[in-house]
């Protein structure tokens, strides 16, 4: 196919010097230490380009922002000519598939931007944006020359083998690239095992079969090792599917890819059962799990109000947010209690837990208790700090907080003080809800981000990882979700409208929420999910009697 220059609007290319103009020379550069600000034409006015040096991060990319009039934003994601000047685009092939061609206004306009923040008043700034997901006009991938691969890296999820179909598919039926390589068994899987070929034909049913064919691993991620791997096997398109672990690692295997000069697209799809990952609007997996959960809380509600004095104890998923519990409590109504991380409670005293699950037992003659696996890390964190287990990928293994607040309830109520009998049953469905296929939703949003993955890379885009902002598929640069969680905002209505659902205390005095709210105000803004900075998330805590306030770490909680 013959070349033809390319149609890309400047802004997306880094390679403009300070008076405008693009630098003659086509050899690689670094981008790691540019620091500037120019000003380049646009369809919409002067934007203002700046590559800003991101501070105190693993990544060592530069964000490629673009200012836009009154207040606008683009934090935009890398393109493959940004270190390849002069690389050929082609035409889409789409453009002549039958299925696609008939679509009205098909291909994404080059200016199409997805706003983060869509509640904004009279006076607010345009804010930021990302770029909108989804075909272009031309692409930098001839069909002939894609060798692509997948990985899956990070814990199960229900969902993955749906992207992993769909990729395989969309590639195929929408690019008619015919070379596709699965790795196994995660980011090691670059230089320590097999791989196998990936066809529509041998993916066709996996979306109907929890895990991932692929194999998965946590830890193992060694750059050089993965790059080589990718460099000797000729592999010019990667799509890694994981968590906020496996999409650091992306990054840093794009880094590499770039100093290495080579013309290949780096794709994240982001994966997390817990739906902590920022920015975008949920991940994929979520629904299935709150509907999964169902049956847990069930089986624990028939359980609790089938006996006198009966409680019943679920374990969620959710190391550092507790929206699992959350969705899953308020979609039953027989939940009630919720406890999830972002939310401190205590056991003791008035207004303390045991008191709440007293009142209810004498009103309701059984209960049912939700706990967000992270929740409740105060009260164990000496023993944590003590065992200071962590996984092969450097996640710190939690205690089991549902067995351990089964067992204080149990105390509490068998003390010579209470002598109440309860009957209490513990139920943790963790692995069983993570290992079932996506339902029927997740699967339409899984084909949703491996199309916007592969339009991406097929476009040049590269350092990405994709998903829904506002419900708007958009590129989003690998920093903007791998530097924060996303986290319960407990000022927030939702978690209101749980309170209110399962009438539990909040554990918060009325002091204690104008006390966290005048803080949010100053500079660390305490229980606001979006500024829960790199793992830290602030929070209110029971010591002793007192509220003090408490800062949890990859889940360590200090005071
Ligand atoms: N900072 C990092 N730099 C490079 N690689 C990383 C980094 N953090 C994690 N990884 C790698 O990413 C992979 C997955 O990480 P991890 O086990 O933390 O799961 P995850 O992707 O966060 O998924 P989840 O926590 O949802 O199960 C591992 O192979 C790990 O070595
Ligand atoms: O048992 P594993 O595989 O280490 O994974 C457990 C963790 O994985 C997650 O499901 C996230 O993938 C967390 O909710 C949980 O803490
Ligand atoms: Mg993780």
């Amino acid at each position: 196919m013959e070349s033809v220059p390319n149609p890309t609007p400047v802004p997306q290319k880094l390679q403009v010097e300070s008076n405008g103009t693009i630098p003659k020379s086509n050899h690689l550069f670094d981008l790691r230490n540019s620091l500037s600000s120019v000003k380049v034409p646009s369809l919409n006015g002067d934007l203002k380009l700046q590559f800003r040096r991101k501070m105190g991060s693993e990544s060592k990319t530069n964000p490629k922002i673009v200012h836009g009039e009154a207040g606008y934003v683009l934090e935009d994601v890398p393109h493959l000519t940004d270190y390849i000047p002069d690389l050929p685009s082609y035409p889409n092939p789409l453009q002549d598939n039958p299925a696609y061609s008939v679509v009205k206004q098909f291909f994404v306009n080059r200016d199409d931007t997805v706003k983060q923040k869509i509640v904004v008043h009279k006076t607010s700034p345009r804010g930021t944006h990302f770029r909108r997901s989804g075909p272009r006009q031309r692409v930098y991938f001839e069909s002939d020359e894609v060798h692509a691969c997948i990985v899956t890296c990070g814990g199960l999820c229900p969902g993955l083998n749906t992207v992993i179909r769909e990729i395989v598919c969309g590639l195929s039926h929408m690019y008619g690239v015919t070379k596709i390589l699965g790795i196994e068994g995660g980011y090691r899987g670059f230089y320590a095992r097999n791989t196998i070929t990936l066809t529509p034909k041998t993916v066709n049913d996996i979306h109907k079969r929890g895990g991932t064919i692929l194999g998965t691993s946590r830890g193992g991620h060694d750059t050089s090792k993965i790059v080589d791997s990718i460099q000797d096997r000729g592999i010019n398109q990667v799509y890694i599917i994981g968590g906020d672990g496996t999409q650091k690692g992306a990054s840093v295997i794009f880094e590499e890819i770039q100093r290495r000069g080579l013309k290949v697209a780096v794709a994240g799809i982001p994966k997390t059962i817990d739906n902590d990952i920022a920015v975008i609007d949920k991940s994929f997996g979520f629904d299935t799990a709150v509907e999964e959960a169902q049956r847990a809380i069930n089986a624990a509600h028939v359980e609790a109000e089938s006996v006198e004095n009966g409680i019943g104890v679920v374990k969620l998923m959710g190391r550092y947010s507790g929206f699992i519990a959350m969705y899953a409590t308020l979609a039953s109504r027989d939940v009630d209690c919720c406890l999830i991380p972002e939310s401190p409670f205590y056991l003791e005293g008035k207004g303390g837990l045991f008191e709440y699950i007293e009142k209810r037992l004498k009103e309701n003659g059984h209960m049912v208790l939700v706990v967000a696996e992270g929740a409740g890390q105060e009260f164990i964190a000496e023993n944590m700090r003590s065992m200071d287990h962590a996984d092969a990928s450097g996640n710190k293994q939690l205690l089991d907080v549902g067995f351990w607040l089964s067992q204080k309830i149990k105390d509490h109520f068998a003390s010579r003080k209470k002598k109440m009998v309860i009957n209490l049953k513990y139920i943790d469905p963790t692995y069983m809800i993570r290992a079932i296929p996506s339902n029927a939703s997740d699967n339409v949003y899984c084909t949703l981000l491996a199309h916007s993955a592969i339009h991406g890379a097929m476009a040049g885009y590269t350092g990405f990882t994709i998903g829904p902002v506002n419900g708007r598929h958009a590129y989003i640069p690998f920093h903007r979700i791998t530097e924060t969680q996303n986290k319960v905002v407990i000022t927030d209505r939702m978690w209101a409208r749980l309170l209110s659902s399962t009438n539990q205390p909040s554990f918060l005095s009325h002091k204690d929420v104008e006390d966290s709210k005048k803080e949010e105000e100053e500079q660390t803004q305490l229980l606001d999910g979006e500024n829960c900075k790199d793992g830290h998330h602030v929070f209110l805590m029971k010591k002793d009697g007192h509220h003090v306030k408490g800062v949890v770490d990859n889940g360590l909680t200090y005071s």
